[in-house]
């Protein structure tokens, strides 16, 4: 079949694993940079042109969208849903999870076990919402923070108190959340594809630091999850409604606690943590899902 991956360049890693993947199993692979895509929405025969020329006979999409184009890119998703293309993830999967707030409100109503968290407009709450996640040490997320940039430890009341009016000041969203010291610097990033977690890895900060993300500086080796873990992973994507998701994981002494789910997971360090053909699993993924027809059941907005 012809699989076209939606992702802005052709080099980064995930897109070259994807497009390897789907080609040794005998797929056309098209990459589509989805900012050079304009959309026909003309009645009963939408179309999406890339560059001038109509994408034709595409059977299904990987959208790779990244967090600074998710208005262009989600609609470019739309747009070949409408067309009855299949989608890794599908448009509404996406957007549930690139707002950080609704995901945790969806996640919540699940049931999915997260740290204690609060949001706020005015700076005449920060008391009433420090004490609702437990007071100090707590967690201060920018809602837009992305590698663990605005992520802040406030150790104390007071500490919270200044940070949370200067970000409010700046007309920032944040988030408040409780601190999981248990976790000791380490979070959990499961990889989920389908209805399983193909692989899985564990990041540990550096010393001093209580932010795991690599990019921090933090480093990865392989994680062996537990049943409920594995299901806590399983039913956070599900939730989102996503089939492809990097699902992040604290461990603590209340069990696993979601603190993000990723439509877009990076498959560089979980494949070269792990060994495991992730992109594999993608493709295999859409072979069975385009193979039962399932591109009708993605249109739901
Ligand atoms: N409530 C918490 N308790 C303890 N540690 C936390 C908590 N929240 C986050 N952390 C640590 O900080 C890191 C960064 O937090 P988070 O993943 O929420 O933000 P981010 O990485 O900036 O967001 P994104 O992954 O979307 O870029 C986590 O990987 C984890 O190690
Ligand atoms: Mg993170
Ligand atoms: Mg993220």
């Amino acid at each position: 079949m012809k699989i076209a991956i939606l992702s802005r360049k052709s080099s980064l890693y995930s897109t070259r694993r994807l497009r390897e993947a789907a080609m040794e199993r005998g797929h056309e692979v098209q990459i589509v940079d989805y900012l050079r895509c304009f959309m026909d929405i003309t009645s009963k025969r939408p179309r999406v042109m890339l560059a001038g020329e109509e994408i034709k006979d595409v059977e299904a999409i990987v959208p790779r969208i990244g967090a600074t184009y998710t208005f262009y890119g989600l609609s470019v998703v739309r747009q070949f849903e409408m067309m009855g293309v299949f989608s890794a993830n599908t448009s509404q999967g996406i957007s549930r999870s690139r707002d950080k707030l609704r995901a945790m409100q969806l996640l919540a109503r699940a049931g999915v076990g997260m740290p204690v968290t609060g949001f706020l407009h005015s700076t005449k709450d920060v008391d009433g919402v420090i004490d609702t996640v437990g007071g100090a040490p707590l967690v201060i997320k920018l809602l837009e923070g992305t590698q663990g940039i605005g992520v802040v430890l406030a150790e104390t009341r007071k500490a919270a108190q200044s940070v949370i009016e200067a970000f409010r000041g700046l007309d920032a969203n944040i988030l408040l959340q409780e601190y999981i010291a248990e976790s000791a610097g380490a979070d959990i990033r499961a990889f989920v594809v389908g209805d399983e977690v193909v692989a899985a890895m564990k990041r540990q900060a550096q010393p001093g630091e209580f932010r795991s993300n690599l990019h921090r500086g933090g480093y990865a080796t392989v994680a062996e999850l537990s049943d409920e873990e594995r299901e806590t992973a399983i039913l956070a994507a599900q939730t989102m409604g996503l089939s492809v998701a990097g699902v992040d994981l604290l461990r603590s002494s209340r069990g696993p606690m979601v603190i993000e789910v990723n439509s877009s997971p990076g498959l560089e360090g979980i494949e070269q943590t792990t060994g495991i053909d992730v992109a594999g699993h993608i493709v295999s993924f859409i072979e069975e899902n385009v193979s039962r027809g399932a591109a009708r059941d993605t249109i739901h907005f």
